[in-house]
């Protein structure tokens, strides 16, 4: 993105059409020399060239080898629209000499465990390939070439191609049938980039750290011996994995012998060094990932030179590359822009730049020996030591609070049953009860106010007051549509994680900690770095306040100890369970204070529970699940029965791991369900749930207003899964991205569909 997120800010402006095309392209330009020239400063000897994508590196793919679908190539446009159309879709009103155009973007999925997006590959029935004239592999290798670098050119690999892709709407073409028709494409690009002069390539399989269908897992070998077979008309292949191990996917290796090195990420894995060592062909060199290209510590020298001096003796010091463990475009640009972070804590961070340099002390370490970067590696241990034995990551109070978790802490008082006469005794709602999921607008006054008083230039009662004010005008909203259930809108949080980091202890924030998330848009994960614990209720004063004024009953907002993790740059020193349960044991004293205060619904999120999931099934993802629900009801357990615990989740895709959603023991649960079928409410009826669901009955993520005949359509179709006792009437998320005036309507219409259903069936 560039250290000021230049390649945002470029993108953007070009979009609006602020600046030609022409702009754009050069400042991508500027912007991958820069980042060669601060690799090659840092000492980096093998510099990677294909890493920079103006959307995604999937989607350059998806053109490079001209797998777009027909609706994106009919309206003339240049080749940078049509992969932004397919990246973002496109709206344009006919001029006097073009029609209109409207095409929705391909689907965009999250990459592996990360929080990054790719666009998938979408394959229609008989997919033919074409390569792309002056393709960009060649044209990145050679710009680089002419400014005197010489690079190492990244490809995603043609099976990880097409097993991340699918089939079009309407298709049914198992992507990984149309190999034998990519690979000659694949050929035809490595001979010109031997041409160009590239030596060496770097082809990425992560794929081969997922379980993979046989078919899948079988393609290696034509793929591998096709891409090997051209000798020496083509580069040397790196064949490179990430985020996982391979070890359940070794016998591949025996596909891969023609290749001349392996990556492996030995961060996530350092334990499938052996397996993998073993496996490696008598000349096959070792590309061992030390540096975690994930997350934002500093690399612990003693033990990754440790690692790198293992596999030169295994291997022999010709036969070992020294790597960052996947590429860094999940880490922020560099330390050099936080300016306000406290400095005992800075000591402790490496971003993308500082990573850089650590690759070129490790292996100067190990080929020159110790003594040839003495004072790097005693900073470096001096670090460690100083970050161990702080005060600010190690709270006593906090691990020996963890020490008393029992079991019993994790139980609510009663089963749902008494607990749901209880609550209904208390909160007496109506059939098909209607609430949202938190939030409402975040509009533009409001980030005015929030900046103000950020910069000092209101004080503390002047923004508290305006806070209120927004309040009291979202409760007069919600009584004038006659919602059931209200919330307070959440006008004072600026992000659903970060809000609560900073009333944390154990957190610290960047200015400039920006990665991107998919496209353009970027965002700056907040950073665990020590034992969390709360030093004061964090939401009760609005939520106490949005209670005080009206009778409804008021439902308290937080976010989940998974998402606030998962969302946030974890601890890399303790497992992320011992981090979960601090967040949990925090928001258990917080829950309990909200029900203290007169709030008797209260609705913990876990959006990001499902992304959490570890990439193979089995016992890695079981353990996840225990701890994971464990950590949610030790947070919501707290309460009495008449007490209400609401969870909200942006996904209804659970049919794999719908023990642990019911695990959960929540009262009511909100679920993203509007875009999807409502068969998948049938893994509900199947497994017996008997408690409250809210499967979101519109899309919040359009503007557009769903009509109440569209929105009772909904609603009876849910029904025939869902007993009409157990159903709760909500949109699918919060609001806060959403217009005033789309939100009134579309809420108002989701009311009336409530209440048409209410006289039906108490007739
Ligand atoms: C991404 S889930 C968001 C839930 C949150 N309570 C909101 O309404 O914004
Ligand atoms: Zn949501």
């Amino acid at each position: 993105m560039g250290v000021n997120r230049d390649l945002k800010k470029a993108t953007e402006a070009y979009w609006a059409g602020k600046v030609p095309q022409d702009d754009l392209v050069a400042e991508g330009k500027r912007l991958r020399l820069e980042h060669w020239k601060i690799q090659k400063d840092a000492g980096i000897d093998i510099i990677p060239s294909n890493d920079f994508a103006f959307y995604d590196h999937v989607l350059d793919h998806i053109q490079l080898f001209g797998v777009v679908p027909e609706r994106y190539t009919k309206n003339n446009l240049t080749p940078l629209d049509q992969y932004f159309a397919m990246g973002r879709g496109l709206q344009r009103p006919a001029t006097d000499s073009t029609p209109a155009v409207d095409v929705p973007a391909l689907e965009m999925v999250k990459w592996f465990d990360s929080n990054y997006h790719y666009v998938k590959p979408t394959l229609q029935d008989n997919q033919t390939f074409k390569l792309a004239s002056n393709p960009k592999p060649v044209a990145d290798f050679l710009e680089a070439k002419e400014a005197g670098i010489i690079t190492r050119p990244v490809l995603l690999g043609p099976v990880s191609f097409l097993h991340l892709g699918k089939a079009d709407r309407g298709h049914s073409i198992e992507p990984i049938s149309a190999l034998d028709k990519l690979l000659p494409l694949y050929q035809d690009l490595l001979k010109q980039l031997k041409e160009a002069g590239a030596e060496t390539v770097q082809i990425d399989e992560p794929i081969l750290v997922f379980d993979l269908p046989k078919r899948v897992k079988d393609a290696f070998k034509p793929a591998y011996e096709k891409l090997g077979s051209l000798g020496s008309s083509a580069p040397k292949i790196v064949l490179a994995t990430y985020f996982g191990d391979i070890v359940h996917n070794i016998d591949v290796l025996d596909y891969l012998k023609g290749v001349y090195a392996i990556h492996v990420d030995l961060v996530r894995n350092p334990e499938q060094f052996e397996t993998v060592a073993a496996a490696l062909g008598p000349q096959q060199v070792l590309s061992a990932g030390v540096v975690d290209g994930r997350n934002i510590w500093k690399t612990n020298f003693k033990r990754a030179i440790e690692i790198v001096e293992g596999a030169v003796q295994k291997l022999g010091k010709d036969r070992v590359i020294v790597a960052s463990s996947s590429s860094l475009l999940h880490t922020p640009h560099t330390l050099a822009s936080e300016k306000k972070l406290d400095p005992e804590i800075a000591d402790w961070f490496s971003f993308a730049c500082e990573k850089a340099k650590e690759l070129a002390i490790i292996a100067k370490a190990v080929t020159e020996g110790p003594a040839s970067v003495r004072d790097a590696l005693e900073a470096n241990a001096k670090s460690m030591q100083a970050r161990a034995s702080s005060s600010r990551t190690n709270d006593q109070a906090v691990k020996e609070r963890q020490s008393k978790v029992t079991p019993e802490l994790h139980e609510r008082k009663s089963p749902f049953p008494i607990r749901i006469s209880e609550q209904q005794k208390r909160l007496n709602l109506p059939l098909f009860p209607t609430t949202t999921i938190g939030s409402f607008p975040q509009t533009k006054d409001i980030r005015v106010h929030r900046n103000k008083f950020t910069k000092g230039e209101i004080t503390a009662e002047e923004y508290e007051k305006f806070i209120e004010k927004e309040i009291e005008m979202v409760v007069k909203v919600q009584e004038e549509l006659d919602l059931d259930v209200f919330v307070h809108g959440e006008p004072e949080r600026n992000d659903m994680v970060q809000y609560f980091g900073e009333r944390l202890n154990g957190y610290a924030f960047t200015t400039h900690g920006w990665v991107q998330s998919y496209g353009s848009r970027c965002v700056r994960p907040p950073i665990v770095v020590g034992d969390i614990s709360r030093p004061a209720p964090m939401t009760v004063k609005e939520s106490k306040y949005a209670a005080s004024i009206s009778p409804k009953p008021m439902k308290g907002m937080l976010t989940g100890p998974i998402t606030c993790l998962r969302w946030s740059f974890p601890r890399d020193d303790v497992h992320q369970s011992v981090q979960a349960q601090q967040l949990a044991l925090a928001l258990r004293d917080e829950v309990v204070d909200l029900e203290k205060a007169g709030i008797y619904v209260i609705q913990v999120d876990e959006p990001a529970l499902r992304e959490g999931l570890p990439l193979r099934s089995g016992k890695e993802r079981t353990d996840y699940l225990k701890w994971a629900v464990d950590s949610f009801r030790l947070a919501t357990a707290g309460v009495e029965d008449g007490t209400q615990i609401h969870s909200h989740f942006c996904y209804s895709e659970f049919q794999d791991f719908f023990y642990a959603i019911a695990a959960l023991d929540a009262d009511v649960l909100s679920i993203e369900n509007s875009k999807s079928d409502a068969k998948l409410l049938k893994v509900f009826v199947d497994e017996a749930y008997p408690r409250h669901i809210g499967p979101g009955v519109y899309d919040i993520h359009s503007p557009r207003v769903p009509s109440e005949q569209e929105i009772r359509d909904r609603i009876a179709e849910m029904l025939q899964y869902l007993k009409p006792d157990q159903l709760w009437i909500d949109p699918d998320c919060g609001l806060k991205t959403r217009q005033w005036k789309e939100t009134k309507a579309a809420l108002t219409n989701m009311v009336n569909a409530a209440k048409f259903f209410r006289t039906q069936y108490s007739k």
